[in-house]
């Protein structure tokens, strides 16, 4: 039996196999919690129901040791998740010995460096599960509204987001690298099926250690054609308010374990405020920010902009100078493209990046130039501009950075099973 169907067997004798996640004994009874990756069972072994042999070897069970435990299941509203097992038997797999992650506080560090069994504590477990929800609810909407799941290649001779965040490798001696994006690929597809999305690890070689950046993390990726920016928007407002009514629906346990105060995500409902870069830089200067306009914000400014809002806000229209490549020029102010940040609320910042891309062959060759890419690496992306050239937008979500906002999490360190940092590659 598996813990979370404990429900459908009430009255019955089950076994369940799994690791003791505590125990502690008096003279006649003791009391085991078990785990089994499900969900967590209380159960009671009463010294006159088993015989002295195995009442010695759950006297002496130590934490994360496997066991197979049999007993009738009942229902007990004081006990974790409202059952309770009334032992008869136990099997012991494998007694483990100075499990390193005791219930006491441990530093960062140490669980870092212990993440491959970090992950069976319960808070972690249920970041876990929460994570699990939000991928699951990306790939329904999108599923449900006409995406069309579109696999982008990992390995790739492009760059998207930039040159200096690359991690490169050799391809059979030429350069490749592995994906920052699969956005370019996407705008191929988006033209040969509509709406499609592409779903699967992102790599940037960046060099900030700071409480939002991995090196490698998860991104989904819509694109849309015949879509201009304010429309995109739309729909990723759309996909954020199901993506935490799920949450809140489905995970409601997940939330109480790591204590996430649910009313901020209670609030998360369309249309999300949208305001122009321009806009937040004078919302900034206000605020006392030296931000000048022609910067870049920082995770400082994306946090300063979002405490305004109660709603995930759009930050759009950022200045030309500092975006990449492929994004259209506004033709209503020209220094400016056509672009659209999505900033989390609660100072968590910026969750998506957006906007519509350069559709006209002239002008992304041009832009193409004054990056200093090589023509002949995007003659196949410039293409797109030469055969049926459409209005096109797209978005990029890190799912990291959406579970830290949901789970209200710290650090991205704690979202991911195996999070990549700067300097941090083991386990
Ligand atoms: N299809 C597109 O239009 C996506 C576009 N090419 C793109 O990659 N935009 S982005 O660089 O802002 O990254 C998008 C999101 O990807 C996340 N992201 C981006 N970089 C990181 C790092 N280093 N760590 C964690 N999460 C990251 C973050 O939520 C960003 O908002
Ligand atoms: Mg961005």
């Amino acid at each position: 039996m598996y813990i979370d169907k404990a429900a459908d067997y009430i009255g019955q004798v089950q076994t369940i196999e799994g690791w003791v996640y505590n125990s502690r004994s008096s003279g006649k009874v003791a009391f085991v919690l078990v785990r089994d990756g499900s969900g967590i069972m209380q159960c009671v072994v009463a010294k006159s129901d088993v015989d002295e042999s195995t009442f010695e070897a759950v006297r002496h069970l130590t934490q994360e040791s496997s066991i197979s435990i049999t007993g009738a299941i009942h229902a007990e509203e004081r006990a974790p998740g409202g059952h309770e097992m009334h032992v008869q038997k136990i099997e012991v797999h494998q007694a483990a010995v100075d499990y390193p992650i005791t219930p006491k506080e441990h530093g960062v560090d140490f669980l870092m460096s212990n993440r491959h069994l970090w992950l069976r504590s319960k808070r972690q477990w249920a970041i876990m599960r929460i994570r699990a929800t939000i991928v699951k609810s990306i790939r329904d909407y999108l599923d449900d509204n006409g995406f069309l799941l579109m696999d982008a290649p990992i390995l790739s001779a492009n760059a998207c987001e930039g040159s200096s965040t690359l991690f490169s490798t050799d391809y059979f001696g030429v350069p490749a690298y592995l994906s920052q994006s699969g956005q370019l690929y996407n705008e191929a597809t988006a033209m040969a099926f509509g709406r499609v999305y592409c779903f699967g690890p992102a790599f940037r070689a960046e060099k900030s250690k700071t409480r939002r950046h991995l090196t490698e993390f998860w991104m989904v990726e819509p694109e849309m054609a015949y879509c201009n920016w304010s429309q995109n928007c739309d729909v990723q407002e759309a996909f954020v308010t199901y993506i935490v009514q799920q949450v809140l629906e489905k995970r409601k346990e997940e939330l109480a374990i790591i204590e996430r105060d649910p009313s901020p995500l209670e609030k998360i409902a369309t249309p999300f405020p949208r305001i122009s870069y321009d806009e937040a830089v004078k919302l900034l200067q206000k605020a006392g920010s030296p931000i000048q306009w022609g910067d870049d914000f920082g995770g400082d400014e994306e946090t300063l902009i979002s405490n305004q809002f109660e709603r995930p806000v759009f930050v759009h229209s950022y200045p030309k100078s500092f975006k990449a490549f492929y994004m259209k020029t506004n033709p209503a102010n020209p220094q400016t493209v056509l672009c659209a940040d999505l900033l989390a609320p609660e100072g968590y910042g910026e969750i998506i990046g957006g906007g519509q891309r350069e559709d006209d062959y002239k002008l992304l060759l041009e832009r193409v130039h004054a990056e200093g890419l090589a023509e002949a690496d995007y003659q196949w992306y410039l293409d797109l501009r030469k055969y049926g050239s459409v209005p096109h937008s797209g978005f990029g979500l890190g799912v990291e950075r959406t579970v830290a906002w949901i789970c209200k999490l710290p650090h991205v360190r704690e979202t991911a099973p195996f999070p990549r940092l700067l300097e941090k590659i083991y386990p």
